[in-house]
């Protein structure tokens, strides 16, 4: 067993008001110590949207709950006229701790590419919060059978220079597009062949060290039913949830499902 704390990573996408963020993680909170959640053994985040994550911040600390919140993107400007961006300073002022960049809807509809998605990392770790680093093959790719080369070629990219000992500090999310949102969950060993494949590459390039501290997570259609399955992977560090993450009671048992 390894030494990385896992991490339940709930990515509410473009869902919930902030009456509906506040009732949430209320209810997750609840559902947590419930289940007499081990935080040390298995770190709990969700990532609403910008609107909402205010509201995450007040009832953290108003409770002083150990549920960790961030966001699911960031600027690579410090301030500025970028109309509608928002700026890594705007996100520790508010006590966020990780950022997602790379999510392959942002890469497909907003046509990120490796090269932001990389200054994007490099800039939330260099503000002090750690980079949940997506990356993941489509339909086509996999039915190819090039999805190995394809997800690595991604992640070398992104993090092209980097220092081993910073690469040891971020969170690597492996997201198949086809599973996202489908139903389609890859199987527990589609996923350890990815994230296996993820962990031997930063060994190769960063060393033993680094690819022993880095979590890589699974993402895509995780839920209750498959958690277990995907978190026994020797590769698999947590997941980054969608759809399931929007219910209190499905993610708080997500999360009592660490190896
Ligand atoms: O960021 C989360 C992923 O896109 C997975 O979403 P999903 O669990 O709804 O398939």
């Amino acid at each position: 067993m390894s030494n990385r704390t896992p991490l339940m990573a709930g990515n509410w996408k473009m869902n919930l008001d902030h009456l509906e963020a506040n009732h949430l993680v209320q209810g997750l909170a609840m559902a947590l110590s419930d289940a007499g959640h081990d935080y040390s053994k298995c770190e709990v985040l969700v990532i609403p949207p910008f609107t909402d994550i205010r509201t995450v911040q007040t009832i953290v600390e108003a409770d002083s709950l150990d549920i960790k919140y961030g966001a699911q993107d960031v600027s690579i400007h410090d301030n500025g006229a970028y109309t509608g961006e928002i700026s890594t300073a705007m996100l520790t002022k508010l006590g966020c701790s990780y950022v997602v960049m790379g999510h392959s809807e942002r890469r497909e509809y907003h046509n990120e590419s490796d090269e932001l998605v990389g200054a994007k990392a490099r800039k939330v770790l260099d503000a002090g919060m750690t980079p949940i680093l997506c990356c993941g093959e489509a339909l086509e790719v996999r039915k190819a059978g090039t999805h190995v080369d394809f997800v690595l070629g991604q992640i070398r990219a992104a993090l092209a220079g980097w220092s081993a000992e910073d690469v040891a500090k971020i969170v690597i999310a492996y997201e198949p597009i086809w599973a996202i949102g489908t139903g389609e969950t890859a199987t527990a060993d589609d996923a350890q062949e990815v994230c296996g494949a993820i962990r031997e590459a930063l060994r190769a390039d960063f060393g033993d060290a680094t690819a022993d501290a880095t979590r890589i997570l699974y993402g895509g259609s995780a839920k209750p039913a498959n958690i277990k399955e995907l978190m026994a992977q020797p590769d698999i560090d947590g997941a980054l949830v969608g759809g399931a993450s929007l219910k209190a009671d499905s993610f708080a048992q997500m999360a009592g499902f660490y190896a």
